[in-house]
């Protein structure tokens, strides 16, 4: 009925304002968004580690728990990207209800999705702050959710160093003002630092080149590493550059998303590796825009500039 949906208004973890959408359940406002989907429900754990947790609830629709507030808003900004730009109805393409956690743990430094849910902790404060508060975060998550559903790729070695990237591409693509990974929640008092860069990995220690990469078997076989390949790959064939002595004309943003996309969606599978990445993008661009296309030619270059054949 029509007083199904309201607004709410809160203000986020680093002190913004947003409006986000809230229901009214049983004489309070909730955190369930009915209008997206089969919906976005954002809980809190109180801090324990039993999840879901408690739906966030209040009286008035004036929110104060920044952490709830971001996780809320931003999974709505993240459902709102994935079925405008890519036209894909929640991570399953069926709609599937959108499921959020906050203050799971104490001084928890991480945010993950755990096969069903996104959960985020709030950092220690010198560290990390609540992880909800970086928009590049929710999309991560999030678009693990997306990459589980369609290639699967499973995650360690090779293919999980791409699930980690798809999941840092998507999280650049839709908090598009920069190419860094954490850079609102993570350390608070140092400016302009993050966990990651797509620009350049090297800056946090991950590889930009085949030729560096980690081989051990730490981090799952090096996923939060060896992303930093094809998170390169992808920065050049978005912004062009030369890279190893290959110069890259960049494609832009757009259709740099809309290769990775349609890669994800018709060609990876759960064992792909880099070089079937490079396959299935060089087929995506393909597709989409021709094979005689500046598009194809940027994303041979951009592999060939990171050293994957
Ligand atoms: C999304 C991103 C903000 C988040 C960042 C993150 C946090 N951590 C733990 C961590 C903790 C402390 C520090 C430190 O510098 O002291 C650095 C990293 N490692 N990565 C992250 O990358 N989380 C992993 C969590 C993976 C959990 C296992 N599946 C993921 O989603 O891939
Ligand atoms: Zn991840």
């Amino acid at each position: 009925n029509t007083i199904d949906h309201a607004t709410g208004i809160g203000t986020g973890v680093l002190g913004d304002s947003k409006q986000f959408e809230t229901s009214l359940q049983s004489g309070k406002y909730v955190m369930k968004d009915t209008t997206r989907g089969k919906g976005i429900e954002t809980y809190t754990a109180k801090n324990r580690s039993t999840l879901p947790g408690t739906l966030m609830s209040d009286s008035d629709n004036n929110w104060t728990d920044g952490a709830a507030v971001d996780a809320h808003a931003y999974a709505q900004q993240v459902y709102d990207y994935y079925k405008d730009v890519h036209n894909r109805n929640s991570y399953d393409n069926k709609g599937a209800l959108i499921r959020s956690t906050v203050h799971y743990g104490n001084n928890y430094n991480n945010a993950f999705w755990n096969g069903s849910q996104m959960v985020y902790g709030d950092g220690d404060g010198s560290t990390f702050i609540s992880l909800s508060g970086g928009l590049d975060v929710v999309a991560h998550e999030l678009t693990h959710a997306v990459t589980e559903k369609t290639a699967g790729l499973v995650y360690q070695y090779e293919s999980g160093a791409l699930n980690e990237s798809l999941s840092d591409i998507f999280g650049a693509m839709i908090d598009d003002d920069d190419w860094l990974m954490g850079e609102d929640i993570y350390t608070p008092g140092t400016n302009g630092d993050a966990l990651r860069s797509l620009e350049d990995p090297t800056e946090y220690g991950d590889p930009d080149h085949y030729s560096n990469r980690y081989t051990g078997s730490q981090d799952n076989g090096g996923v939060h590493i060896n992303s930093g390949i094809n998170n390169k790959a992808a920065y050049l064939l978005a912004e062009g550059g030369t890279h190893h002595g290959v110069t890259v004309n960049g494609i832009g943003r757009q259709d740099t998303a809309k290769i990775y996309y349609h890669a994800l969606t018709h060609y990876l599978t759960p064992y792909s590796n880099f070089s079937a990445m490079r396959q299935a993008a060089v087929h995506s661009a393909t597709d989409l825009f021709g094979a005689n296309s500046p598009q194809v030619a940027a994303v041979n270059a951009a592999y060939s500039a990171v050293g994957v054949n």
